[in-house]
């Protein structure tokens, strides 16, 4: 969770009930004499959709439940479809905004990438050493390379018991985050930088270090900009390094009144040695134990206040 003077992001995955914490943040948003302004909810495809509780049991239910409390914002929801040949690389966003048209801005972009299928050296990394009681966060986060993603982001790590990991890392307005599932057969990590000037950092060499910290089967990348930052978020991370660029969507982000701009680019990637290879199908994979079972993508929520 962030919490910035006007903005709360909360990220989740597995079973939580994301959407429920809405109504208390609205709550405390009003003691504050504060109104939404704008609100966000990006998802993938969900790996275990059949687990999922109200009001998460599919994406219609949960754009009913933010419709109850943001319609009068003119939401807009809808699914980007990624690489077809794989049915769980979707990205669903919900998005509402009270303004009339975004301001020219090149330090609004969000940018976030879902990897499944790590590589097992790399997810290694992030189970804990019985033999080595001090191998801890901290040197999951230098031994992965995630302390080089951004190295100026100041870094809260946190690891799982027997594994597992997440991070925040935060500077100024900007923040970066990152969670990981190490687990053979379904293994998932996420990165998302949020608030950073895109004439900065370029979009590719970002793509590149996060994956030289899992080197994934598969990815995909969404980056939401506005302003001068959309020729930036349409032109770049089309190539990257050793893998295949499956499918692109663009789609105009909603801003309320149908006013403004901004855009999503939605592009899904394989790794090119698949081409070679037989791979296991996700569907296939074996589950071990309960709490395996409930691992699923994160899911976002975003919400700004006037
Ligand atoms: C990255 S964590 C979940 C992160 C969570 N979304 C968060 O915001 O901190 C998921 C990994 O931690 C492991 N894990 C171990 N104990 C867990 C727990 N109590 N809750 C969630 N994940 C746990 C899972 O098996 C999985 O590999």
């Amino acid at each position: 969770m962030f919490i910035f003077p006007l903005k709360i992001v909360l990220k989740t995955c597995g079973t939580t009930k994301l959407l429920l914490s809405i109504e208390p943040i609205l709550k405390l948003a009003e003691s504050l004499s504060l109104d939404v302004s704008d609100v966000k909810y990006s998802r993938g495809s969900f790996i275990f959709p059949n687990y999922q509780p109200a009001p998460h049991r599919s994406f219609s239910e949960e754009v009913n439940a933010l419709n109850g409390f943001f319609s009068c914002l003119k939401p807009k929801a809808y699914v980007l479809l990624g690489d077809p040949a794989s049915p769980n690389r979707n990205w669903h966003i919900y998005s509402a905004s009270s303004r009339k048209s975004v301001e020219d801005r090149t330090d609004m972009i969000t940018f976030e990438m879902c990897m499944t299928g790590l590589d097992k050296k790399k997810a290694a990394v992030f189970f804990k050493r019985s033999a080595d009681a001090d191998y801890s966060a901290k040197e999951m986060t230098r031994n992965s390379g995630i302390s080089e993603i951004i190295p100026s982001h100041a870094i809260c790590d946190f690891d799982f018991d027997p594994c597992g990991y997440s991070m925040n890392g935060i500077e100024g307005s900007g923040f970066s985050t990152v969670h990981v599932t190490p687990e053979d057969g379904f293994s998932y990590a996420s990165y998302e930088a949020m608030g950073f000037d895109a004439s900065e950092v370029n979009l590719n060499s970002l793509a590149s270090r996060v994956l030289k910290c899992f080197e994934p089967n598969e990815f995909s990348i969404a980056v939401t900009c506005h302003g001068s930052g959309v020729q930036r978020c349409t032109m770049e991370c089309g190539d990257v390094d050793g893998y295949w660029c499956r499918s692109v969507v663009q789609e105009l982000a909603a801003r309320g009144g149908g006013g403004g701009g901004g855009w999503v680019v939605y592009r899904s990637y394989e790794k090119k040695e698949k081409e070679h290879h037989v791979v296991a199908s996700p569907a296939k994979v074996s589950m071990q134990c309960w709490k395996e079972v409930e691992e699923e993508e994160e899911v976002m929520l975003v919400m700004a206040c006037l």
